[in-house]
């Protein structure tokens, strides 16, 4: 049976690696090491030590050199490691190669943060998009797989070579059980992918405005929504808390309503197909009318963080949103000069702090003004025999002021434009 391997129960003990070839990437490969270091103790996986090597130029078997290469072997092996975790994307015959070499078990950052999806996956639409992403990394490694398998099982003489012929023909049963699989799991996706679309034409049709949080993961996004709808979604101090997204409807402070959907993090150099793979989950994102982008103040990193976002949003085709830059987590800006920094980096961005409150208010008010345009104050004189149009007001818009006058309702509310059509004849002056 084709399975992906999981990884955190086979290892304990990782050396971190991540190679670099222009010496102006190294404080970027720095901070990448340490963002890897976290991912990896996300995993359960213990981190033994970290390496940030130079490499010359890109080599075609191990991306470094045989002698930088027989180094960070030597390294991994000197600290009793049973797993090289490299920052660097490998290939498929290049994660072989480091097998071979090290004997032990050798993954990249997609494959850390395929399995960190793999473990936080819930509903079925992101356990679908998470198999699927796996599976298609794990195609062209299936051969490696099998190579374990050929070691252990060959002991004797000859033994080897039979061990080596069943892997070889099993490694063919298990590429077509594979795109076999493959192939169920994007139908089911699109099964998932329609109901979903179902759903938000049916959002749609009351056009309610949608706002999409978004910002790179760990900045706060779920905290914000559970401080603004009250809204009790996972929020914890670890990346990828979230990756299913959670709507919540709130009240904005001039009356009208607000659909708030939070959403999956982003993280530097994100594997492509888990951007491909999560875009139906990120399609919220795309379509909302504007966007709250989430930004953790008291990161050294927040510039890049910011970068990251945007790069990912443009990939997504929502590069080109409005959208409300808030700068969480001000409350542990406790050193002015930094605090002056980031203003003047983000001049436009609301201070705000999702665990003490600070802030929101500003939040939803900007809200409003986004969506100004969105909504119209309106009198209306309706009779009271169309008690279904008044009915109509109460649920989709909001209700300033009712006062009756002979057979008529009067009122006063504020209305998004599907039900002001709606009740245009009633319009009193
Ligand atoms: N001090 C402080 N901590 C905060 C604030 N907002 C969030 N946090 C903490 O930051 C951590 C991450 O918060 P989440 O809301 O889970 O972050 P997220 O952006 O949803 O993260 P992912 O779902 O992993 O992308 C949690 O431990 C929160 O309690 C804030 O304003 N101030
Ligand atoms: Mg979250």
């Amino acid at each position: 049976m084709f399975e992906v391997r999981e990884k955190p129960q086979m290892v304990e003990r990782a050396l971190l690696v991540r190679l670099y070839f222009d010496p102006r990437e190294a404080d970027e490969s720095e901070a990448l090491l340490e963002e890897l270091e976290e991912l990896v103790r996300t995993l359960g996986i213990g981190v033994v030590d970290k390496l940030l090597a130079k490499s010359r130029s890109m080599h075609k078997k191990f991306l470094c050199g045989t002698g930088k290469a027989a180094e960070i072997v030597e390294l991994a092996r000197a600290h009793e490691c049973d797993c090289i975790v490299f920052d660097n994307q490998l290939a498929p015959s290049q994660q072989r190669e480091w097998e071979r070499a090290a004997d032990m078990c050798v993954i990249d950052r997609e494959e850390v943060i395929l399995d960190i999806f793999a473990q936080r996956a819930k509903t079925r639409e992101a356990r679908l998009q998470v198999d699927l992403a796996r599976m298609q990394y794990a195609l062209p490694r299936l051969a490696r797989m099998w190579g374990h398998l050929d070691r252990e099982g060959g002991g004797g003489s000859g033994g080897s070579a039979a061990a080596r012929g069943m892997g070889e023909k099993q490694i063919e049963v298990d590429r077509r059980m594979a795109r076999v699989r493959i192939d169920r799991a994007k139908r089911e996706l699109e099964d998932v992918r329609k109901q979903r679309a179902t759903q938000r034409h049916a959002r749609e049709k009351l056009e309610t405005p949608h706002a999409a949080i978004v910002g790179y993961t760990n900045a706060g996004k779920s905290t914000l929504l559970n401080r603004l709808a009250g809204a009790d979604v996972l929020s914890k101090d670890m990346l990828f808390a979230t990756l299913d997204t959670t709507t919540r409807s709130i009240e904005l402070p001039d009356g009208q309503p607000l659909l708030l959907t939070d959403t999956v993090g982003f993280v530097r150099n994100l594997p492509h197909r888990l951007v491909e793979a999560f875009k139906a989950t990120l399609e919220e994102a795309v379509l909302a009318d504007f966007l709250i982008h989430v930004l953790d103040a008291s990161s050294p990193e927040i510039e890049r963080f910011h970068d990251t976002t945007l790069e990912v949003l443009e990939e997504l085709g929502a590069g080109e949103k409005k959208s409300l830059v808030v700068l969480n987590k001000i409350d542990l800006v406790t050193d002015p000069e930094q605090l002056e920094l980031i203003q003047r980096r983000f001049p436009d961005a609301l201070h705000a702090s999702a665990l003490t409150g600070l802030g929101m208010e500003r939040i939803l008010s900007e809200c409003s003004h986004l969506l100004a345009d969105r909504v119209s104050r309106i009198r209306y004189r309706i009779p009271q025999s169309r008690a279904d149009l008044v009915g109509l007001l109460h649920r989709d818009a909001k209700i300033l002021s009712t006062d009756y006058e002979g057979n008529d309702v009067l009122v006063h509310a504020v209305v998004p434009p599907a039900i002001a059509g709606r009740l245009e004849e009633f319009v009193s002056q």
